[in-house]
């Protein structure tokens, strides 16, 4: 005998612009996004029994999320997320929650001889904004936003030694190396109960980006880094402190290795130690290091 242990379906990879024209300024903004959909409820019968009449299709999931995003500010996502995945319990009383994932790509004003382009605009970097939402009967609207695939390196102020050695030990300690990453930062709010409480202060997600990023390339280039490890606490720290209704940060780093090669046998050039020049970038493998930080 077999059950269903879990079931959700819906549209991913949904991509959506939006623009806003401000007739009084002729300026237009843009937003661009990707958006996932999964939708969870009495459902079972579609996969048990071939009964698609509990199924709102994918298709109509897809065009919903045009439609919502027409009806409602897509700014802050958070709000757009809250807006849509609510829609989904208050239309169909057999849909119990929805997860909504809305990946933000980075559209960047041009400037032209210092002065702002009102509608054209460049990408400042490959990290997206995302938002991660479900929105449920059972427990109201819950939130982590993150920001994902920010890539930083630091020529130097950042060491690691002290590390357990023993007979699986080939790492040298290092007082001064490179330090790459791609940064994947989450912070997860306190729930909402409803789409009114989300939008009520609904500056708060602007404001908890801003901090969260700026947090994140201040600490990275800032600090005398002992490790990975200690250098992401530090971001989750000060984040927590920023953000007051945050209840929850979380970092996953990759350690992207840069090796020093040594070429003295040519002309015994010096290119280890103080005197490495020339790295050779590692593809893998990598470390990997997480963390999740509380208040406590
Ligand atoms: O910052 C680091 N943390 C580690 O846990 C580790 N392990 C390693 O080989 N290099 C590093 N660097």
């Amino acid at each position: 005998m077999a059950r269903l242990a879990a079931a959700r379906y819906g549209k991913d990879n949904v991509r959506v612009y939006k623009v806003h024209k401000d007739e009084a300024t002729g300026t237009q903004s843009v937003t661009e996004m990707t958006v996932c959909c999964l939708l969870e409820g009495q459902i079972e019968t579609s996969y048990t029994e071939a009964d698609n009449s509990v199924v709102v299709a994918t298709d109509s999931i897809k065009n919903t999320i045009y439609i919502k995003a027409k009806e409602h500010p897509v700014n802050p996502p958070e709000l757009y997320a809250a807006h849509l995945g609510q829609h989904f319990l208050d239309k169909y009383p057999h849909i119990n929650a929805a997860n909504i994932k809305v990946i933000v790509h980075r559209w960047a004003r041009i400037n032209i001889d210092g002065k702002p382009h009102p509608h054209s605009f460049y990408r400042d970097g490959n990290d997206t904004r995302n938002v991660e939402a479900r929105i449920s009967r059972e427990a109201g609207i819950e939130l982590k936003s993150a920001i994902q695939g920010l890539s930083v390196l630091k020529s130097t102020g950042s060491a690691f030694h002290g590390f357990v050695r023993d007979e699986f030990t080939t790492l040298g300690e290092t007082w001064d190396r490179i330090l790459s990453t791609d940064v994947d930062a989450t912070w997860t709010w306190k729930t909402f109960p409803t789409v009114a409480a989300v939008e009520q202060g609904v500056d708060r997600f602007d404001q908890a980006f801003e901090a969260a990023r700026n947090i994140t390339l201040k600490t990275f280039a800032e600090d005398e880094s002992a490790s990975v490890q200690n250098t992401m606490y530090k971001m989750c720290e000060e984040i927590l402190e920023k953000a007051a209704e945050v209840e929850l940060v979380g970092y996953s780093l990759p350690n992207k290795h840069y090796f020093e090669i040594d070429l003295s046998w040519h002309k015994g050039y010096k290119n280890t130690g103080k005197d490495a020049e020339v790295y050779a970038p590692q593809s893998g493998p990598n470390g990997l290091i997480k963390c999740e930080v509380a208040r406590s």
